[in-house]
């Protein structure tokens, strides 16, 4: 047997329609939906995707603004457009693209952003409210599974999850969500004892660990809904210079009930969340400024 294929840009489509009708009527109310995103560095890969976020606002009628900074820069100077951004009531959402080089505390620059304006989901102040079960902006790449997983009517209450990958963007958000949808949730990571031991037992697998391939057919329940975080540019073999995920997709496929690829599996619906959240805050921000 062979496992359905998720398609992330079908589903994007699909998405970005409704987003596009929701944007349409707050222009007619006179207000523009608009992302700002900081680029700093000139990571090809980072170059590639704050492109297509920025083609992604235009395609869904909202605007956006983009700051290009050189990998030397000041970090000052970025806290201070932050500031700038900050206060400027026609900026909705702003996202400052990662990783930043050295010369920046992350943490620091995802903390200086307003929350009611932080997209990503990132600062501090959403991380707890996401913790506590009342979620300002759920983070893009997590969302994006959960809406896939809504799209399949992948049942959740009850079923084991197991991520593999810890991280503050992918796998602890990931897990709360999955908790609180009723998942039994398991998260793995680079000192889990017997990996393969946890992998099998799961109805959904969330790959997130950022190692090519590292996920095999063998590791999977026979009908598992397994979603492939993974974006690995391969260095060498056959297929170098392509993409691929977590998972090894040839050995999976005849094993998985449903399967995300890569490419087209969850970054497009990576991109069509965090466009979501924009329109959520300039929806928000709308309402407030009528009362
Ligand atoms: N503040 C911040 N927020 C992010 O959301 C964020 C970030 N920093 N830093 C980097 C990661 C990575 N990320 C991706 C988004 C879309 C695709 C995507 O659309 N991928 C296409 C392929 C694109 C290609 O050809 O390279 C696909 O999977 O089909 C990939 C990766 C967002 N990130």
């Amino acid at each position: 047997m062979s496992a359905r294929i998720l398609d992330g840009n079908a589903l994007s489509a699909t998405v970005r329609g409704r987003l596009a009708e929701r944007a349409a009527a707050l222009q007619s109310r006179g207000v523009t939906p608009c992302l700002a995103v900081i680029l700093v560095g000139e990571d090809p890969a980072s170059a590639v995707y704050v492109r297509n976020k920025v083609a992604g606002c235009e395609k869904t009628g909202m605007r956006s603004l983009k700051d290009s900074y050189p990998a030397d820069v000041d970090p000052a100077v970025v806290f201070a457009r932050i500031a700038e951004l900050n206060a400027d009531p026609t900026v909705h959402g702003i996202l400052v693209q990662l990783p930043l080089p050295r010369q920046f505390d992350s943490d620091a620059v995802l903390e200086a952003i307003a929350p009611e304006k932080d997209v990503d989901g990132f600062h501090a102040e959403n991380v707890g409210a996401l913790m506590q079960g009342n979620p300002r902006f759920i983070p893009c790449t997590p969302y994006g599974v959960m809406e896939m997983l809504k799209s399949q009517n992948v049942p959740l209450k009850g079923a084991e999850a197991v991520i593999v990958g810890r991280s503050n963007i992918v796998g602890k958000p990931m897990a709360m969500l999955l908790l609180a949808a009723g998942c039994t949730v398991t998260v793995c990571h680079s000192q889990t004892r017997d990996l393969a031991f946890h992998t099998r037992r799961a109805d959904i697998l969330v790959a997130a660990v950022g190692r090519p391939r590292m996920i095999t057919g063998d590791m999977v329940k026979p009908g598992a809904t397994v979603i492939d975080v993974g974006i690995n540019r391969l260095q060498s073999g056959p297929d170098a210079g392509k993409l691929c995920g977590d998972v090894d997709f040839a050995s999976t496929k005849d094993v998985a009930g449903l399967i995300t690829p890569v490419p087209g599996g969850v970054g497009p619906m990576t991109i069509t969340m965090l466009l979501a959240n924009t329109l959520e805050s300039a929806e928000r921000s709308a309402r407030e400024t009528k009362k």
